[in-house]
């Protein structure tokens, strides 16, 4: 192997996504004159445009999906190889590509991204949505459905749930509430009207990248047109592609085959015991099916509650899980309980000059009482930086602590179309009994969580145009005793901002 390197880098990335163009862009910076690959399955790039620290924490961005040759323009030491890796050998330093190329490296940094982790595998009746051409393939199926469901109660069933239209939609979730992952039951209580109601008229355009499909190009491929002058070749469906971000769903046409508006209906605290086709469906018994009809739906699905539902298809928005497979044979990785690269305080894995970045990876070094993983745009972006200049640093011989971005965990989204910015311990992670809750809540404009422990603030959740984010970001950070001002903290008639300045 080591004999056949088409070239040796100095720095070789592999993906496409945010953590791997970030990095690039930081070493690129810092170390102008090294030579730095950044190696991709995906036809085009991830770049994150209009930065914005919101407060010390809290950061908000737009992300274009951009030709490679941007890039490389940017950046004239870097090369961009449009290519798989098939394999890599830490103990040569080294790697081959699906097209069947060798390159050497000094340091690697790998930003494979995640997959989504689907309740079952090779079923063409669930599908799982992570980047264009998956969020594409939803579309299409979606325009000819009439009956779907959805099962998963996290970020992606939270966006579906709320965008379809036309299309009846059955939404099965494991717990008591919705939005298990972000979002406690009284958060849930305040965001399920929403669901009920219209969806306002947008009046703004959106600021990302959108999407239109095409009719399928000759030899079978769709073309994909952002309305940013930026172009894609749709890629095959084997080769994984960046994930989507926020507001993936407003460049696409979530609508199904009939009229009228949303139509929700929530099974709560229940898996799915069994997916069948209608072909197996005849061959069990009919007590199963409770009251639908044999024959008249492409699939159905069993609930652990009994119920059988016919639809046209079930989306598993069940998580992601870590793209880790074509990287680990023959090396030493450790990985964690997720399926994650293990990486330490300094972004490295396990193995000697590999680092990780992003949903790739898992944060094994000792968190920040204030801070936890979860595979966001935001981390991504934080952790392909952190990475960036870590690589450089080792090569430099230069000190470098952990960011202060990894000292509170915060994020800012949108569910329901209300604003949600998340800080901290927002759920009381990892607190046990150990914590109080003080909440405000006025129907239809706005939820604020507060979580106290020990008198400080060590969480919070913020839903709706609350403008607290800086100021709870302040407290939590300064650990500031808060137990005088007890439930004064969230008395709408002070002005909390004045209270502690
Ligand atoms: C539908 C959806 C909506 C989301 N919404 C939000 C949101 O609103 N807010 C938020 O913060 N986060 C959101 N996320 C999560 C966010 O998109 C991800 O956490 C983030 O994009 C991960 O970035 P990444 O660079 O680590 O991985 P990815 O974006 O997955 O990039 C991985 C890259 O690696 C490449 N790759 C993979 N395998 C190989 C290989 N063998 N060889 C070469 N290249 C390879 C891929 O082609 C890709 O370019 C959403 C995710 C989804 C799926
Ligand atoms: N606005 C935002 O911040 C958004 C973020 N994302 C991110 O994108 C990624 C993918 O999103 P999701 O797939 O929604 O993952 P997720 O991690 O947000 O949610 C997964 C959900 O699936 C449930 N689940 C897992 N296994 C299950 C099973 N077998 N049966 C039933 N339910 C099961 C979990 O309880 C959880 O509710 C995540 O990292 C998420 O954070 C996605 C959309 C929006």
């Amino acid at each position: 192997m080591a004999n056949r390197k088409e070239k040796t880098f100095r720095f070789i990335i592999i993906g496409g996504g945010i953590a791997g163009v970030t990095c690039v862009e930081q070493l690129s910076s810092q170390i102008p004159s090294a030579d730095v690959a950044l190696i991709t399955a995906s036809p085009h790039i991830k770049t994150v445009t209009n930065y914005r620290q919101v407060s010390k924490t809290l950061e908000e961005f737009d992300v274009e999906e951009q030709a490679s040759s941007v890039l490389e323009e940017k950046f004239p030491n870097l090369t961009v190889i449009h290519s798989a890796v098939k394999s890599l050998h830490t103990r040569s330093h080294s790697l081959e590509t699906t097209d069947g190329r060798v390159f050497g490296y000094e340091k690697l940094c790998i930003c494979g991204g995640g997959r989504p982790k689907l309740l079952t595998q090779e079923n063409p009746y669930v599908l799982g949505i992570r980047d264009t051409d998956s969020a594409q393939e939803l579309q299409k199926r979606l325009s000819k459905a009439k009956r779907i469901v959805v099962v998963g109660n996290g970020g992606i069933a939270l966006e579906l749930v709320y965008e379809v239209e036309g299309c009846e939609v059955i939404w099965a979730v494991k717990d008591k509430a919705i939005g298990n992952t972000f979002f406690d039951a009284g958060a849930a209580q305040f965001l399920i009207p929403s669901l009920e109601a219209a969806k306002p008229e947008k009046d703004t355009p959106c600021k990302r990248p959108r999407y239109t499909t095409e009719e399928p190009a000759p030899g079978g491929s769709h073309t994909f047109t952002a309305d940013r002058n930026a172009r894609r070749q749709g890629s095959s469906s084997t080769e994984a592609g960046s994930a989507l971000g926020p507001d993936w769903h407003e460049g696409i046409v979530l609508q199904g085959s009939e009229q009228g508006t949303r139509r929700v209906s929530l099974e709560y605290q229940c898996e799915v015991e069994k997916i069948f086709t209608s072909e197996e469906l005849l061959n069990s018994p009919p007590q199963t099916l409770g009251h639908e009809n044999v024959g008249s739906w492409p699939v159905y699905i069993k609930l652990t509650n009994g119920k059988t539902f016919g639809c046209d298809f079930v989306v598993s928005a069940t998580g992601v899980v870590p793209n880790t497979e074509p990287f680990l044979h023959g090396n030493n990785f450790a990985l964690a309980d997720d399926g994650g690269l293990q990486v330490d305080d300094h972004m490295m894995t396990s193995e000697p000059d590999v680092y990780a970045a992003g949903d790739v990876c898992t944060a094994c070094w000792e968190h920040s009482p204030m801070w936890q993983q979860m595979r966001l745009w935001t981390q991504a972006r934080q952790m392909g930086w952190y990475a960036g200049r870590c690589m450089a640093a080792q090569v430099l011989s230069e000190p470098i602590e952990l960011d202060f971005c990894f000292e509170l965990f915060s994020h800012i989204t949108k569910f329901f179309n209300y604003k949600v910015v998340l800080l901290g311990k927002f759920n009381g992670q990892g607190l046990g009994s150990d914590h109080e809750l003080l909440v405000r809540c006025t129907k239809g404009l706005e939820y604020v969580k507060v979580v106290l422990s020990g008198g400080r603030m060590v969480g919070a959740v913020l839903i709706g145009e609350t403008d607290l984010e800086e100021t709870f970001e302040n407290l939590i950070l300064n650990e500031m005793d808060l137990t005088p001002y007890g439930e004064e903290l969230l008395n709408p008639n002070i002005d909390i901002e004045d209270y502690f300045d």
